[in-house]
């Protein structure tokens, strides 16, 4: 599978998870705001994949000219929670006193790393996943999506399901469609079904009463915002899965690279949430309904069975 953002020519290139599943296609960026559109719209999206398109919008900046410090901030701010677009577009700038080659130099070298630091947390992860579940073939529940689409290659929790899928120890993954934009039905299943991965979609009100059907032997998720305590800012419903896989004793995994790590917020109360669009959730509303549709939602630490990075389990 390509990567899922990528430099081309002088320009940016991802694939439009808009798209997805009914069409696979590339979108080429060429200026700073056709970047911070396609973040916005979350046509390029996850945590990582954030990183590497903060790092890329900067040396795009770069080759172009203008006031790159000034568009750096532009994408910074084009979505609060995920920390790892600050994170890629500070360590870019951090090289432009050497000119656009090394700010170039310093983002591609970040895509490979991305996908380093991925295979390794995921790796560690599934160690992990595999001391905390006796069965021997799992059956995961996936929230939002945490593949290849979210990083820029490999993935964070569903790269666990990727290795364990290669040594035969994966039943099955429930997958929560995550409304309102249904990363998991459209993303997540997308993925699994190209690598064979056998799994059903189910509705985010479903995955309590799979836990306690004891369809579920351990609950892999991602990771936008990770506090210094260990309190994890993802997907909204993120905290309700973990609420409902603590009462079922069931092994709540968060899998994110320690680019997602902010120790400079002590906990995660400190995490700013984004906020998105009314329309997104009332399409089927009366005309005139207003919403409540943070994007994200906070996990505290307590409800955590291991916060995994490239460096292995994260302890606060
Ligand atoms: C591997 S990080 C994926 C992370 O990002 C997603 O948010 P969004 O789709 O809004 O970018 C979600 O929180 C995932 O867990």
């Amino acid at each position: 599978m390509r990567r899922t953002i990528d430099w081309a020519d002088g320009a940016i290139v991802i694939v439009d998870q808009v798209a997805l599943p009914a069409e696979y296609r590339t979108l080429t960026l060429r200026t700073v705001t056709e970047l911070v559109d396609a973040i916005q719209r979350l046509a390029v999206r996850g945590a990582p994949a954030l990183g590497a398109a903060g790092a890329l919008g900067v040396a795009l900046a770069a080759t172009q000219g203008g006031d790159v410090r000034a568009e750096a901030d532009r994408i910074a701010h084009a979505r609060p929670t995920a920390v790892n677009l600050a994170w890629g577009v500070s360590r870019a700038l951090a090289q432009l006193p050497h000119g656009p080659n090394a700010v170039l130099a310093e983002a591609q070298a970040m895509l490979d790393e991305d996908e380093q630091r991925n295979r390794a947390a995921s790796a560690h992860a599934a160690e992990i996943v595999l001391d905390s579940c006796p069965r021997r073939t799992l059956r995961f529940l996936s929230h939002c999506n945490t593949g290849h689409l979210a990083t820029v290659a490999w993935g964070t929790a569903l790269g666990v399901v990727w290795h364990l899928h290669a040594r035969n120890l994966v039943e099955s993954v429930l997958v929560d469609e995550t409304r309102p934009l249904l990363q998991g039905s459209r993303l997540t299943a997308w993925e699994l079904a190209q690598a064979g991965v056998p799994y059903r979609v189910q509705a985010d009100g479903a995955a309590a009463a799979a836990m306690a059907r004891g369809l579920v032997d351990c609950v892999l998720v991602g990771a936008d915002r990770i506090a210094a305590n260990g309190d994890v800012a993802n997907k909204i419903g993120t905290y309700g899965l973990a609420i409902a896989a603590a009462h079922h004793r069931i092994p709540f995994i968060v899998v994110a690279p320690t680019s997602t790590v902010d120790t400079s917020l002590a906990t995660g109360a400190d995490i700013t949430i984004e906020e998105r669009a009314a329309t997104e959730l009332t399409e089927s509303a009366p005309p005139g309904a207003t919403a409540f549709n943070p994007a994200f939602d906070v996990t505290p630490n307590a409800l955590i069975t291991a916060v995994v990075t490239e460096n292995g389990a994260f302890h606060s």
